[in-house]
């Protein structure tokens, strides 16, 4: 079966303001479509940058990159694009929600797209769609300031799924949670892989780290299997 996402030997040098710093030498990554992975690593090994490079916003250095069997690894800025919004959905730390709008809304703001809005019923189905399949369909008319931090998360949630996306990328989504509020956030994220979508998972969380399909760590700018405990 072909892979959503196969990574090899992907290399990437970021250059600040000293010398070129190689940050990623040869990462390996394979998902299929409903697998979920979490990717661990001390600050500053390179899991963001990985993470940028999945999600088509940066390109290697070196190395291959297929996306369902397509090689993407040199890709134009235009498709890179296109591909972002039609392939990926992600998941930041913060939850970036406009204030002034309802749940509902923000999660109709991703419809927006090339061609204008989908026709007002089927959006509004195919947003409350999104909103329950995060159980949070009763928040719909809720602006983010009457949500609680788990909640404005599940919103962001249903905003990265609504274009029903094949890969959803996630960058420490339960980094400004408590660890309650954080495993929802996870069983939010684990709904979406059983529809499909195979999720990357950046966390420093062991304990939401092990509740995914696999766990692996960023190590020297490779990827290496966690041992399970
Ligand atoms: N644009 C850039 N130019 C140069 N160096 C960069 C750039 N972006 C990030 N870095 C450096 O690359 C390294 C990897 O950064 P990255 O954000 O990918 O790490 P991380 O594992 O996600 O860290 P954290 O867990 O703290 O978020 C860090 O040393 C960072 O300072």
């Amino acid at each position: 079966m072909t892979a959503l996402l196969e990574l090899s030997g992907i290399a990437k040098v970021l250059t600040g303001q000293g010398q070129p710093r190689p940050i990623l030498t040869g990462v390996d990554l394979t998902v299929h479509t409903g697998q979920s992975v979490a990717i661990l690593g001390r600050s500053g090994s390179g899991k963001s940058t990985l993470l940028s490079l999945i999600g088509l916003f940066d390109r290697p250095d070196g190395g291959r990159y297929l996306l369902a069997g397509e090689d993407i690894t040199t890709v134009s800025e235009r498709r890179a694009a296109r591909l972002r919004s039609e392939r990926f959905g992600f998941v930041f730390q913060r939850f970036f929600l406009l204030k002034h709008l309802t749940a509902a809304q923000n999660v109709a703001m991703a419809l927006v797209n090339g061609q204008g809005w989908l026709p007002r019923r089927s959006r509004r189905a195919t947003v409350m769609a999104a909103l329950d399949q995060m159980g949070i369909a009763h928040l719909a008319k809720h602006k983010p300031t009457r949500l609680s931090g788990g909640e404005q998360q599940r919103v962001a949630i249903a905003r990265a799924l609504v274009r029903r996306p094949q890969v959803l990328l996630a960058d420490e989504p339960t980094g400004a949670l408590d660890t309650e509020t954080g495993s929802l956030v996870i069983d939010a994220l684990h709904a979406a892989t059983e529809r499909g979508c195979g999720l990357v998972l950046v966390t420093h969380d062991q304990a939401h780290a092990a509740r995914m399909g696999r766990v692996l760590r960023l190590v020297d700018g490779a990827l290496v299997q966690e041992v399970r405990r």
